[in-house]
């Protein structure tokens, strides 16, 4: 997709700011010639290649090439690219139910069949992401965002693909990016990193949805990263006293030191959690 030239303002309305982060600005925009709501994600971009402000043009046109690649019912649409002088602006559709850690957080806690189904979503969504050699690099609660909250069974959408790379045929890819308490150990010892270590950070989202705790958060990023190393995490019995053993299971089967173990999302689909067995089959 190139990048338009023209000014974003001369075809969308810029509306309010929708929130903002490591990426820069969202800002809810409307489409003049069709009155449609998208969001729009400003992003400065450095003026000189010495500059510390603003993000390298080339990691921008890296994102839009990786959300080209990824038309996915659970990640976000990208609908058009602009740049004008040190802005890029990436056109992508409008998520309006907020994040899941939000709606984790309103809540006591998730019910398991509620979370099989944000997590078969999401498993759907990485899985397509990692069949095209896809890493995400961040994927936590506040990168999970809902279509709308209310609804029976709300949608999830992955945003965020800033940190994201494609991997090449038997290229070693290192990065020390990430949120502490969703990384796991490889991208601390700085070993090399590959699709493997997004499930990781799947364990712990479902350990989180399933008790509202962190498996490793302490008080501090040192400390946390520490546990991590360690492989030091349990389930308390006052908030995983009444969580199924299949659902542990499925946690344990996530949060395994060698990338290699870990199950991927094709497996997680068919984990017996995930996929219980029919009658039938248990039959059989
Ligand atoms: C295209 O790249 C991004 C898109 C978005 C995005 C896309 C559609 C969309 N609809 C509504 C919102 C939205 C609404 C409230 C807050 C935010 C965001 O600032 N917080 C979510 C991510 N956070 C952890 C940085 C985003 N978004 N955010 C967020 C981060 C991105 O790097």
């Amino acid at each position: 997709m190139a990048f338009k030239h023209e000014n974003v303002a001369d075809l969308y309305d810029i509306g309010v700011v929708l929130g903002s982060g490591h990426f820069g600005q969202v800002r809810q925009v409307t489409e003049r010639s069709t009155g449609a709501q998208w969001a729009g994600k400003f992003i400065k971009t450095r003026k000189s290649a010495g500059s510390r402000l603003g993000v390298e043009r080339s990691a921008v046109e890296r994102e839009v090439e990786l959300l080209q690649a990824l038309t996915h019912p659970s990640i976000m649409a990208l609908k058009d690219v602009f740049e004008c002088r040190a802005e890029m602006v990436l056109i992508v559709e409008l998520i309006s139910g907020g994040e899941l850690f939000d709606f984790i957080a309103a809540k006591d806690n998730v019910t398991e069949s509620e979370a099989i189904a944000f997590l078969k979503q999401i498993l759907e969504g990485v899985g397509f992401m990692h069949s095209k050699h896809i890493a995400h690099f961040d994927l936590k609660p506040e990168n999970i965002m809902l279509s709308d909250k209310d609804a029976a069974n709300p949608t999830i959408k992955l945003i965020d693909f800033g940190l994201a790379h494609q991997f090449k045929q038997g290229e070693e890819y290192k990065s020390m990016c990430g949120t502490p308490q969703y990384i796991p150990p490889e991208v601390i010892n700085y070993s090399p990193l590959s699709t493997a270590t997004d499930m990781w950070s799947i364990g712990v989202i479902t350990y989180i949805l399933l008790s509202g705790l962190s498996p490793f958060q302490d008080n501090t990023d040192e400390e946390t990263l520490r546990n991590i190393i360690a492989m030091k995490f349990e389930f308390p019995e006052h908030v995983f006293s009444m969580t199924s053993e299949s659902a542990k299971d499925f946690i344990k089967k996530l949060l395994v030191k060698d990338p290699i173990e870990r199950m991927t999302a094709e497996e997680c689909l068919i984990h017996q959690w995930i996929k219980p067995m029919t009658r039938k089959q248990m039959a059989n």
